[in-house]
């Protein structure tokens, strides 16, 4: 059993503490976060110190990243990549992950979540509770599948794009990189990079 060090305290930061609790695979869950030492306890476990220090603790702990942004998550995984940190992927018990699909390093996959045979997953994903990626899918890294979002199928999903709460996909099709499809939305159509989607059929809204 090793320890597990989550970067960021808020209610993401909370959902993967709970999801490794359940793993049972950690003897001890602790946080760093910039609000300490205002706050030094996250519901049952503690805040330890500030985020920028986690040079010091990378040989005592394995690392989860609870950045909610895109970008910054996978500009911090690759920090600690580089520097040889322990990225485990926290999957909660109740989440259904193929045997024959691949996961990279640095993702959480929560409950319910579903992944189909063929898939691959790049690393510092997340996918939320209840969300499902289907056979055949590909996610680059930092991709976020929200609550309830589903995909069907052989879709390309780009990096550091964002499904939005109860948002879907239609097979085999291309999501670009830097793509956010708002709540809700249905995509039918490849998506062109940077742009914020949303509707049912889903359309480009705006530049992101
Ligand atoms: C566990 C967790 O909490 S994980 C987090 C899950 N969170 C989500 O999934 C959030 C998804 N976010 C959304 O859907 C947001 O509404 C966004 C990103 C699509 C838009 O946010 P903003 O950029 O702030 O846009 P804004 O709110 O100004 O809306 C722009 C227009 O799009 C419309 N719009 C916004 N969201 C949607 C949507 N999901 N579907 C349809 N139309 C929408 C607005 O009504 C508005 O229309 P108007 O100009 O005619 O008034």
């Amino acid at each position: 059993m090793s320890k597990l060090l989550i970067i960021g305290a808020g209610g993401h930061g909370r959902v993967i503490a709970d999801c490794a609790e359940a793993s049972r695979q950690y003897c001890e869950i602790a946080f760093l976060d910039d609000s300490y030492p205002e706050r030094e306890q996250n519901l049952a476990w503690p805040i330890i110190e500030k985020s920028s220090t986690w040079k010091s603790f990378k040989d005592e702990y394995s690392f989860a990243l609870a950045i909610g942004n895109n970008q910054a998550r996978l500009a911090l995984y690759r920090a600690l990549d580089e520097a040889n940190v322990h990225l485990p992927n926290i999957i909660h018990p109740a989440a259904i992950i193929s045997s024959h699909s691949e996961l990279g390093k640095g993702n959480v996959v929560f409950a319910n979540a579903v992944i189909n045979p063929g898939s691959k997953i790049g690393n510092a994903c997340i996918i939320n509770t209840s969300a499902s990626v289907d056979h055949d899918c590909q996610l680059a890294d930092a991709v976020h599948i929200s609550p309830g979002a589903h995909l069907a199928g052989s879709v390309k999903v780009g990096q550091c794009s964002w499904f939005g709460v109860s948002s879907s996909s239609v097979q085999a099709i291309c999501i670009a990189d830097n793509t956010q499809i708002g709540a809700g939305a249905a995509v039918t159509k490849d998506t062109e990079a940077n742009g914020l989607y949303v509707g049912v059929p889903a359309r480009r809204i705006k530049d992101i």
